[in-house]
């Protein structure tokens, strides 16, 4: 399956100078949204996982699939407000502007192994924000999925991690 050809890229986007991926091409297509969620599942089928976590909105759209493919629990992380339980929040920014967000404080058990999924890894400061939120509650963060890495952003090394996958890698 050739996904690239399915992502529509639009130039400008939300500000001057990003070159904005669109996945939402990609998901209207079932056969490119099931061949795409299985294939970013399938590194982690024989991996000992217990949570995939996500954040909002487009981490929802990638990470809750994969959790239902691997048979685990998916917890979501939140912009901030939106959680009704007792909450973890944490600031970061972005590729654009700045961000909040936040996970309920019981979503993830101490010792539990997690895979953090998400649409897109540009900058990796919203993961990187999911990392730092996991381990403050005590969970270990055994990988890290994406459908979408942009290379020159180098998010990559920002998280340092050495579990880390995606299914399209762009230069520009
Ligand atoms: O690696 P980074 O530089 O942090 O950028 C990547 C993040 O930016 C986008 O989310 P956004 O905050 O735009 O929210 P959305 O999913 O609600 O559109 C994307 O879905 C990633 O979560
Ligand atoms: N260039 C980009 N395209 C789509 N989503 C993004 N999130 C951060 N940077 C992005």
């Amino acid at each position: 399956m050739k996904f690239k050809e399915k992502i529509r890229e639009i130039q400008d986007f939300p500000e001057k100078g990003i070159q904005f991926k669109d996945i939402t091409t990609l998901l209207k297509d079932g056969k490119a949204f099931h061949a795409a969620i299985n294939q970013l599942a399938q590194p982690f089928r024989h991996q000992d996982i217990d949570l995939v976590v996500g954040p909002e909105a487009r981490g929802f759209v990638v990470g809750a699939p994969v959790a239902y493919a691997l048979g685990v629990g998916f917890v979501p992380v939140r912009k901030s407000g939106k959680l009704p339980g007792e909450t973890l929040s944490y600031r970061y920014t972005l590729e654009y502007g700045e961000n909040v967000l936040e996970v309920h404080r019981d979503a993830v058990k101490p010792g539990q192994k997690v895979l953090i999924a998400d649409d897109l890894l540009a900058t990796g400061g919203t993961t990187r924000a999911v990392v730092q939120m996991v381990e403050q509650l005590g969970g270990e963060v055994v990988g890290l999925t994406f459908m979408i890495e942009l290379l020159y952003l180098k998010g990559r090394q920002l998280l340092g991690h050495d579990n880390i996958t995606s299914l399209l890698k762009y230069k520009q």
